[in-house]
């Protein structure tokens, strides 16, 4: 996909769906998948929906990825526009757009998770030759499955705020993520104080104020350290899961208006695509299944809680606001249900 070379999306009991990723095809790559015929396209539900294109989906799965019928004015520009909401404000879509529920619905769905791995838009052309290689819903489950997680290696790591650290690092073998856990202080008998931290470039490395992921890091850091003990995970999942590229689209989404959530719907994924199923599984391979849980996302507490972490307490975790986070927090309290 990142190639821009075809697909086949095959799940069981199902028609196989071929698929071409819009954002890396090209014209040249585009006409030989569709034999210059003018093309379907299909898109999340999320985006069909910001298009105004779900009215036409009348008992549908509500969140079914959605078809978009051919049509002579369905060319490639405007499936890049169909596909990308950077333009959505400026050009208004030329249409009409017959849709229609994808049959494959099994098939479509691993279609729009497997764009978001790859950390491509989460849509494609559809119905059209050339793929040689067939994809199960099946192997993407298996791909990020966190028992596949190892601990692949631990050295000492004296860092600012606790001198006395180890780092554990853990990866799976079909995945390029590696994770790592900061391991702070000694044990004291005490379920450990634990963060858990995604990955965010621009915040951790680069001193972005339009977050709190930096100041949340180094505070972590801290506050494990002057508790005696715990742990910190630090977890490549970029942009709440779906990577750096579309963070950053995200975030010029915003600077068109729209707020976190609504800029990743925009986008087609969901508003926190993490599984924090990984985390559990590095807290088990760690050998501390009872924490207590510096968040302040309920969503985290369930995520591990589900994935058979017992969390003993949740610990809140916020910093102060900057002028440029200040509406970022404002949404995460109102929005995503954090407890600011
Ligand atoms: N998609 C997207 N991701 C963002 C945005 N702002 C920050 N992130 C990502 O959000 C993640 C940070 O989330 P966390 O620090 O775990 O925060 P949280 O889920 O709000 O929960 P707590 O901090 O534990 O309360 C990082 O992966 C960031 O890259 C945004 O506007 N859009
Ligand atoms: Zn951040």
């Amino acid at each position: 996909m990142r190639r821009g070379w075809p697909i086949a999306m095959q799940a069981p009991g199902e028609t196989p769906l071929s698929l071409l990723a819009i954002e890396t095809a090209d014209p040249a790559g585009w006409q030989a998948f569709t034999q210059n015929e003018p093309g379907k396209v299909l898109i999340s539900h999320g985006r069909a929906a910001t298009l105004k294109l779900t009215n036409q989906l009348a008992a549908a799965d509500p969140d079914s990825p959605v078809v978009v019928a051919a049509a002579p004015w369905l060319d490639f520009s405007t499936a890049l526009a169909l596909a990308d909401p950077q333009l959505d404000l400026a050009t208004p879509m030329k249409g009409p757009f017959r849709t229609a529920p994808v049959d494959a619905t099994a098939a479509g769905l691993a279609a729009i998770r497997l764009a978001r791995i790859a950390g491509l838009l989460p849509a494609f052309f559809l119905d059209g030759i050339g793929a040689e290689v067939t994809i199960t819903p099946q192997a993407i489950d298996a791909h990020q499955d966190a028992r596949a997680l190892r601990l692949a290696t631990r050295a000492r790591l004296p860092v600012d705020g606790a001198e006395q650290a180890e780092i554990v690092a853990f990866r799976a073998p079909d995945s390029s993520d590696e994770h790592v856990a900061l391991l702070i202080g000694q044990p004291n008998g005490a379920p450990p104080l634990v963060r858990l931290h995604s990955e965010c470039l621009t915040g951790d490395v680069l001193g972005s104020l339009k977050c709190d992921c930096g100041p949340q890091l180094h505070a972590a850091i801290t506050a494990i350290a002057a508790n005696g003990w715990g742990i910190l995970l630090y977890l490549r999942q970029e942009g709440r899961g779906i990577g750096l590229v579309n963070k950053l689209r995200a975030y010029a989404l915003q600077d068109q208006g729209f707020d976190t959530v609504d800029a990743n719907t925009r986008l087609g994924f969901a508003v926190d695509a993490r599984d924090f199923g990984v985390a559990a599984r590095m807290l088990e391979l760690l050998g501390r299944t009872q924490v207590r849980l510096m968040t302040n996302n309920p969503a985290k507490v369930e995520g591990l809680e589900a994935a058979g972490i017992d969390v003993i307490e949740r610990v809140p975790h916020a910093l102060p606001p900057n002028p440029h986070n200040a509406r970022y927090l404002a949404t995460k309290r109102d929005r995503t249900g954090h407890q600011l």
